[in-house]
């Protein structure tokens, strides 16, 4: 901080690089992976039967007696494809960071003189009807092939591409496998008795998030008592 943090050392790095590099991390990575997390439970609240089948391929990989490894993402298939189908149809990012040209160039025909900014429009890249079949239904089946082996088509960028795609991508597909894995072989989720569905909108904020969720959690393996846990989140916050 201060006068110091701006004289560089010998390698050139200041300690405000050190404290900015590390409130990005923190800024690009926390919210974007819990706001994931938050759209994927929304969809499953939607269709139970996916929370189902999710289930039955950790029952049959995984099991309840251990906890989920990020060596079993090659075993679930259908997991992958339900974290996919998230990401595809709610971008927490719908349009990612500005860019800027740093050469002549152009798209699909149009000119992109050097020093344009551009933005990349994902919401349009993840619902566009010519890549996508009906593409605003929650199909998680849409990133299994014929044999239930995941694919991964090449419109599919909730990480953006290129020079500047993600730096924290391999981490984000771990963390909200992980999560999402771990609640799910322990705990199902529904709606309250009598509550509404969440609402699927969203509201873009720093990132698209979901408006509002109300749901219930129950131990999937009952042993001694039901333990039922009542959670309520609105606007990103959790009560
Ligand atoms: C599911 C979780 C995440 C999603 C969907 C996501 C998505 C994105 C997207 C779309 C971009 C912009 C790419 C572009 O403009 O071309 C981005 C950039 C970035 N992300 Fe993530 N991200 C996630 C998690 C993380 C995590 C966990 C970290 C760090 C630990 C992180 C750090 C960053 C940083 C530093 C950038 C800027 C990279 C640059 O400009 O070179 N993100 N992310």
């Amino acid at each position: 901080q201060g006068q110091k943090s701006s004289k560089p050392k010998d390698d050139g790095i200041t300690d405000d690089h050190v404290l900015m590099t590390a409130a990005e991390t923190f800024g690009a990575g926390v919210e974007t992976t819990s706001t994931t997390l938050l759209w994927i439970l929304a969809y499953l609240l939607h269709h139970p039967e996916v929370q189902e089948r999710v289930q039955k391929e950790l029952d049959e990989h995984v099991g309840s007696e251990r906890t989920v490894t990020i060596s079993d993402r090659g075993q679930l298939p259908y997991l992958n494809s339900v974290i996919n189908e998230g990401m595809r149809i709610r971008p927490v990012s719908p349009v990612l960071i500005p860019h800027t040209a740093m050469t002549n160039s152009s798209i699909g025909g149009h000119i992109v003189s050097k020093g344009t900014r551009v933005l990349v429009n994902m919401w349009s890249i993840h619902h566009d009807p010519d890549h996508w079949d009906t593409p605003d239904l929650f199909k998680p089946e849409r990133f299994l092939d014929q044999h239930g082996q995941q694919v991964t088509p090449s419109s599919f960028l909730p990480f953006g591409a290129g020079p500047r795609v993600c730096v924290g991508k391999s981490l984000a597909i771990l963390e909200v496998f992980l999560f999402l894995s771990s609640l799910l072989q322990r705990m199902s989720f529904r709606v309250p008795n009598g509550a509404p569905l969440p609402n699927l909108q969203g509201r873009l904020g720093v990132v698209l998030q979901p408006l509002g969720i109300r749901m219930d959690t129950s131990a999937k393996k009952v042993v001694h008592e039901v333990r039922e846990v009542h959670v309520v989140m609105q606007h990103g916050h959790r009560i």
